[in-house]
């Protein structure tokens, strides 16, 4: 309190200064100070010139009939004799540029503060160059002027002048240290980013290319070069200030100064400024923040440890079985007096689209009414007619090729267009109909939804996608919280639970495959959403990229409960066993977190043998724009998951149709067997990790909450601050609890129970905060008052 009332004293009289000094005064006092200082520093030039011509005019200042030289005449040739000679000699050129700084920051309606910080440096500095000249040009007094001179002959009584010249070093390492951050680091620092173009050049995901080419070597150059870098790095990091040491006082002026807008606006412009500034300088110091710094020596997985499962030698093409089709494909038709003008074969791994083009006057509608007449003809399983292709004018039949090639997942890692793929949570799914990579970004999505019949492929492609996310993201960047009911197709990631897994803080598994803590598990995860949320409008950004970026680049201190977010991949196997045993409960945080959890970095895949509609309800559905589908069994099924048929129409293995929207896609699904994904676990989990799996917010239990009759003296020491929060802000959460007071999450969890119990906050509300039920200070005052009296 005493503080804020010393701080509004300076505050009223800055209010007053800012009245007098107006906009339009600002900018004419600018403008005079930029002309003032123009005026002097041609004085100044002139002067060397002239300044022996105009002694004598110095004299009869006064007398109109004596001319001054200076191209300022009198005017500059006295402020000249002055500053120059009487002065400080060259140093006093500093002075016009000074002048004009200030003037600039007037004009320009800057704030003036800093201001005083260059007047002070720029004076020390011209005093350091005055003596400086007077020391090392003693021939030339007028270099170093009368101050030069004087100081000099002064000092040198009582220091001698090796005393002089020593004592003008140390104040230029003052000046360099403290102006321009002259330090060994800053130095260090320079060159390390000079050296950084090279170090850019071999990040892991680049390596995974060269590796192929080069198959190891540069891999070695890595793992010699990269902890020289984080160690550095990492020393740097304990030293740095916490960003808001010394604006903690700045924060609360704007909310002062209130009364008057213009100033307002002013303040808080200043107040990014500055942030902006600090955190500026914090980056040129020790860098931008790397989260992945704790775990600097991680080695992604080498592209070695994926098989080429026989297609690494591309697709075949059976000239003849490409010829046959078509003849059946054109006689068909002919039966339905459909004439073609022209076909086009496109290969793809499992099928060849044949594009028809028919003659003139055919109506694609009567090819699309025969679409079942056509498939039984051609009287092969798979076949899928698409009428008219989207986008183009033509027909579409798609026909099995009698050989399928498998995509494997090495192929597909290995493609240019994963490579180099910019997306936040790349994935490779694997090959279009022509062959090429379909690289998509979850995040983007960004929930997906799949769903196929038993045996379709459905945990290749969990695999694929957690494959593909585990070949380019670090695990500082990315977690799962895996849920397999099934409790055997993801046990395989049990390995990598302290690199990418995230957990409940009290479970000992971190994949889950108990139904109860689903419950719990999508519940915090609806916790950690809003916080996460909480988070984001602190920082003042729409979502987690822009959040990151702004944490790594130091703008967001750590201090205020901001840290570097990972992207959360929630991965369900099972969805219908879930659904059927816990109904609503698991539905609700589901729908919850699809409508919001995007911004946050929080992705679904869920995953489904029964895509019927009690399974894939209308609420899942409208919130998972992303599906594929793998084979099923009827064309109601298909219609479940993708609104159109086509997925009954599917060969299986792998085989797979995605939408996002309109479009679908036919993809073959990028292979990739159990062998390969344990090599992948065992080769992350063998490396350096993380002291635990991710911890997730605990999640208390509805009914774990309530009735809970707490012993008074039992209380939390923080319990009457807790309150206090609470309910000045009139806002029953264990995250504020947990922000203002700076507690763990458990202890206000169990405070929060406490204030429950003591009828300040309400019932548990799932995610939502608590009902806060005491309106004021004064009325929890007196409850508090009334329970120690009983
Ligand atoms: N992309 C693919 N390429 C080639 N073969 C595949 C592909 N995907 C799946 N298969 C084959 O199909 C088999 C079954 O696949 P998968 O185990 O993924 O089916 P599923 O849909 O998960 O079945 P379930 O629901 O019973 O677990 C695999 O063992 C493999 O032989």
């Amino acid at each position: 309190m005493a503080k804020k009332r010393r701080k509004s004293k300076p505050t009223s009289a800055k209010k007053r200064f800012s009245l007098r000094l107006s906009k339009q005064n600002k900018v004419i006092l600018g403008s005079l100070l930029i002309v003032l200082s123009i005026a002097l520093f041609f004085s100044f030039i002139s002067f060397y010139f002239t300044w022996q011509a105009d002694q004598s005019a110095l004299s009869q200042f006064t007398d109109r009939n004596a001319e001054a030289k200076n191209l300022l005449k009198k005017f500059g040739a006295a402020v000249s004799h002055f500053f120059m000679y009487k002065g400080f000699g060259l140093a006093a050129f500093a002075f016009p540029v000074l002048l004009a700084v200030t003037g600039l920051y007037l004009f320009l309606g800057l704030q003036t503060k800093r201001l005083i910080g260059k007047w002070i440096w720029g004076l020390m500095g011209v005093i350091w160059i005055s003596i400086a000249l007077g020391f090392f040009a003693v021939d030339y007094p007028l270099l170093g002027g009368l101050v030069g001179y004087e100081m000099n002959d002064f000092l040198q009584d009582f220091v001698g002048r090796i005393g002089i010249f020593l004592l003008l070093v140390f104040v230029l390492v003052v000046i360099m240290v403290r102006l321009f951050n002259f330090s060994p680091e800053a130095i260090g620092n320079y060159f390390k980013e000079k050296g950084g173009l090279f170090q850019r050049g071999t990040s892991p995901e680049s390596n995974l290319v060269k590796e192929m080419v080069e198959e190891g070597t540069i891999e070695l150059d890595m793992a010699e070069e990269e902890p020289e870098q984080k160690i550095d790095t990492y020393t740097h990091k304990k030293d740095i200030p916490p960003l808001n040491q010394e604006a903690g006082l700045d924060v609360n002026l704007p909310q002062e100064e209130e009364v008057d807008i213009d100033l307002d606006v002013q303040k808080v412009n200043e107040e990014k400024e500055e942030s902006d500034l600090k955190a500026e300088k914090l980056v040129k110091d020790f860098g931008e923040f790397d989260p992945k710094l704790e775990l600097g020596n991680y080695k992604f997985p080498p592209l070695d440890l994926l098989d080429h499962h026989g297609g690494g030698g591309g697709i075949n093409i059976n000239q003849e079985e490409l010829e046959e089709n078509k003849n059946r494909i054109v006689s068909t038709l002919k039966n339905y007096k459909i004439g073609i003008a022209q076909i086009k074969a496109t290969i793809g791994p499992t099928v060849t689209l044949y594009e028809i083009v028919p003659e003139a006057g055919i109506r694609i509608s009567k090819i699309k009414n025969l679409e079942d007449d056509i498939a039984l003809s051609l009287a092969a399983l798979g076949i899928r007619i698409i009428a008219p292709i989207p986008g183009k004018g033509t027909i579409g039949i798609e026909v099995p090729n009698k050989k399928a090639t498998i995509v494997s997942m090495r192929s597909v890692i290995a493609s240019k267009k994963f490579q180099n793929a910019e997306m936040q949570l790349p994935i490779a799914f694997g090959k279009t109909i022509s062959n090429e990579t379909f690289v998509v970004d979850l995040a983007k999505m960004p929930h997906l939804l799949m769903a196929g019949a038993t045996g379709q492929g459905k945990s290749v492609g969990l695999n694929a996608v957690i494959t593909s996310l585990l070949y380019k993201k670090h695990p500082a960047e990315v977690k799962f919280v895996l849920v397999d009911p099934k409790k055997v197709e993801l046990t395989l990631y049990n390995k990598i639970e302290r690199h990418f897994l995230a957990k409940l803080p009290d479970s000992e598994e971190a994949i889950i495959t108990d139904n109860t803590k689903v419950i719990h598990t999508l519940n915090s995860l609806c916790i950690e959403m809003d916080n996460r949320y909480e988070l984001l409008k602190l920082a003042m950004v729409r979502n987690i990229k822009e959040y990151n970026a702004k944490f790594k680049s130091r703008k967001l201190n750590p201090n205020d409960g901001h840290k570097f977010l990972p992207y959360i991949v929630l991965v369900i196997d099972e969805f219908a066993d879930l659904i059927m045993t816990a109904g609503k409960e698991v539905e609700t945080p589901i729908a919850r977190l699809a409508q919001l959890a995007r911004a946050t970095g929080i992705h679904l895949i869920i995953a489904t043998q029964r895509p019927s509609v009690n399974v894939i309800t209308g609420i899942i559905k409208a919130n998972f724009p992303a599906r594929i589908a793998f084979r099923v069994t009827s064309k109601i099924d298909s219609r479940t998951i993708l609104d159109t048929q086509g997925a009954d129409q599917l060969i299986g293995r792998g085989d797979m149709l995605f939408t996002q929207g309109n479009d679908v896609t036919r993809l073959q699904c990028a292979f990739v067997d159990t062998p390969e994904v344990a090599k992948i676990t065992e080769y992350i989990g063998s490396q350096r990790a993380y002291p635990d799996a991710h911890l997730l917010p605990e999640y208390v239990g509805e009914d774990s909450g309530t009735g809970i009759d707490y012993d008074i003296s039992d209380r939390d020491s923080m319990f009457r601050e807790a309150a206090e929060v609470i309910v000045t802000a009139q806002q029953g959460s264990a995250s504020l609890i947990q922000r203002k007071l700076k507690l763990g999450y458990n202890r206000a969890g169990r405070i929060i129970d406490q204030l429950e119990a003591a009828g300040i906050v309400g019932p548990f509300e799932g995610s939502k905060a608590r009902q806060v039920l005491v309106p004021d200070i004064h009325s929890l005052d007196q409850l508090l008052q009334n329970e120690t009296k009983q």
